[in-house]
């Protein structure tokens, strides 16, 4: 009778009038839906997995939407979305025009807040609780927090306004002992000891916990206490992550927190690994020989060890590799104070979650002019994890800062010598490079060794007619797109700020001009190209090709490529329509 029960739970109503009896079949029908959905389409497995009885805790004693329920980040609810009227859509999810990969009330009045990143629960929660108040209207409100969630500064921001509001805010904190990868700092030692305790009522809230996070009834029994508190609570549950899915359980690394498609075959997990290099390798290497050469070269990342590839680079540099959590603003600032002393730090973070360290990059950066090299991940489409996790602003807002240089590699063989510019300079430099598989090199890409220095011609056309100008691997793209049209050049910007304004005016001596990046077209690579001309009363035919001025949505990162033109078949059209020449 699989599923037999979940198939009748149409909306937390249901949950509530199951019989009590009933709730651990509803678990673990949960689970099996888990497993199986990502085994299909991957996601994040291993927190779902764990917080399986928590949702359903929530589900019994908290009324959504009249209560409105806050889960920080949202990948740890795929069970709250099989609750909650999603159930005939989960095979979609995290596909394009599917489920979304975390939460959006735009997709369900049960999402009460839109995440993706972490550490906003908290505040966010408080704010629609006092705004509730404010305004005369009901209900709970409930903030579901990871150990990982609160090793951010923003979180203990939230906090210290809640316990002084003595608002009733329900804190459910979701401790499994990892964030992605380990726990780190003292906050895992503090929530192991009767430290948590003192801890959260020192701040001003009732505490109740350890709860077993497994144990419905036990879970029930808190929750209905903390419904029932008129001042701030925290529930410490103690979870699992991956509880469920033994190779996920078994996974020390990360106990399963997000896995791509797997099947089981002759009783073996088979996931389709791919076997293919990433640019976040190429990057990890690049830096691992950096460290050997000079030990002043240290790497530092806020909670994405696995994401950025340093797992390797960890076990040979234990002292020289800083997992601070998930702290970007305390990433980069902790990086300005190790160039201060002269240390050379290379801060490995994702373009999307850079954004929130942006004031720390200004101030404490780039003011000082302090060398710190920003290795930025997933800089463009990354797919699946969509609206939130796109790398679509790094260029535009890091462009203008003075004295900031930005470099973006087209293949693996890149990073070495612009990593060691980066490190050779007195300057703050970035790398931004994208999320995904690293290409072979090209007859027409010339490796050059440090200093690099200026744009790259990848092909310059004798009779030149119309030249593609881009940024990063986009070139790979320029090169197919021009390969049978000898009057089109393609050159590589390979770096803003400084922009190799010599080259750019060259080509649009040479006829109309095409920039391609992928990043936003409002501000990036395209715009300076556009001021440029405009500055020197230059007057070329330029087509800018980047990421629409709108959120783009979860999908596959290859075909929305090719929906905005950013593929070797869009490029030929832009360069096509610029000469007004249609495909022979
Ligand atoms: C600001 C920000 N930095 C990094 C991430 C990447 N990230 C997503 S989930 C996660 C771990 C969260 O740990 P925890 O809150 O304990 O939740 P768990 O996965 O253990 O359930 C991290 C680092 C993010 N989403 N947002
Ligand atoms: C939820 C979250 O923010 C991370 O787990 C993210 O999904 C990782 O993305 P990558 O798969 O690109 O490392
Ligand atoms: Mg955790």
């Amino acid at each position: 009778m699989a599923q037999q029960l979940l198939a009748r739970i149409a909306s937390p109503t249901d949950v509530r009038a199951l019989p009590e009896a009933d709730l651990p079949q509803l678990c673990e029908d949960l689970r099996e839906d888990i497993i199986s959905i990502c085994g299909k389409v991957g996601g994040h497995l291993g927190a779902s997995l764990g917080a399986v009885e928590l949702i359903v805790a929530l589900h019994r004693v908290f009324h959504s939407p009249t209560d409105a329920i806050l889960f920080d980040v949202g990948h740890q609810t795929y069970a709250h979305k099989l609750l909650t009227g999603r159930r005939e859509r989960m095979h979609t999810l995290r596909q394009a025009g599917g489920v979304a990969p975390f939460l959006d009330p735009r997709e369900s009045p049960h999402d009460a807040l839109l995440a993706g990143h972490s550490c906003t629960a908290v505040s966010a929660a408080l704010g629609l609780l006092e705004g509730r108040r404010m305004l005369g209207h009901r209900g709970h409100v409930v903030a579901v927090l990871g150990d990982g969630g609160l090793t951010g500064g923003l979180t203990f921001e939230g906090l210290n306004n809640a316990g002084g509001s003595h608002l009733p805010l329900v804190v459910v904190l979701n401790d499994n002992q990892m964030s992605i990868s380990a726990n780190v700092g003292a906050i895992p030692s503090l929530l192991r000891t009767r430290g948590a305790r003192d801890f959260f009522q020192g701040l001003g809230f009732t505490y109740l916990g350890p709860v077993d996070g497994h144990d419905l009834g036990a879970l029930v029994h808190a929750l209905r206490e903390a419904r029932a508190s008129s001042r701030p609570v925290v529930v410490h549950a103690l979870t699992l992550k991956g509880k469920g899915f033994p190779p996920a359980e078994a996974d020390a690394q990360t106990r399963g927190h997000a896995m791509g498609p797997y099947e089981w075959r002759d009783g073996k997990l088979v996931r389709s690994r791919g076997g293919h290099r990433t640019y976040s390798e190429a990057l990890a290497w690049a830096l691992e020989e950096a460290m050997a050469r000079d030990s002043r070269v240290v790497a530092v990342t806020p909670a994405m060890l696995e994401g950025s590839a340093l797992n390797a680079l960890k076990a040979r540099f234990p002292d020289r590799v800083h997992d601070v959590g998930i702290a970007e603003q305390h990433a980069v600032t902790f990086c300005a104070g190790l160039a201060a002393a002269g240390a050379r730090p290379v801060c490995c973070i994702y373009s999307t979650f850079l954004q929130r360290a942006y004031d720390q990059i200004i101030h404490d950066v780039c003011l000082p002019g302090l060398p710190v090299v920003f290795a930025v991940d997933r800089a463009g489409l990354v797919g699946a994890d969509g609206a939130t996790h796109q790398g679509t602003y790094d260029v535009a807002s890091l462009r203008p800062l003075p004295g900031l240089a930005l470099w973006a590699p087209v293949v693996g063989e890149d990073f070495a010598p612009m990593l060691a510019t980066a490190l050779q300079s007195s300057r703050p430099s970035v790398l931004r490079f994208p999320r995904g598989t690293l290409p072979a090199l090209p007859p027409e890409v010339r490796v050059e060794e440090a200093p690099v220095r200026g744009a790259r011609w990848l092909v310059r056309a004798e009779r030149p007619e119309l030249t593609l100008v881009t940024l990063g691997p986009l070139g790979l793209a320029a090169l197919e797109a021009a390969r049978n049209e000898p009057g089109w050049s393609v050159l590589d910007a390979r770096g803003l700020s400084p922009l190799d304004e010599a080259a750019l005016l060259e080509a649009a001596s040479h006829g109309p001009v095409v920039v391609a990046e992928e990043g936003t077209v409002r501000g990036g690579l395209g715009s300076a190209v556009l001021e440029l001309y405009a500055e020197r009363g230059v007057h070329a035919r330029v087509r800018v090709l980047g990421m629409p001025d709108t959120f783009m949505p979860h999908g596959d990162a290859r075909v929305q490529r090719a929906e905005l033109g950013l593929d070797a078949a869009g490029l030929r059209r832009a360069g096509l329509s610029l000469l007004e020449r249609s495909e022979p």
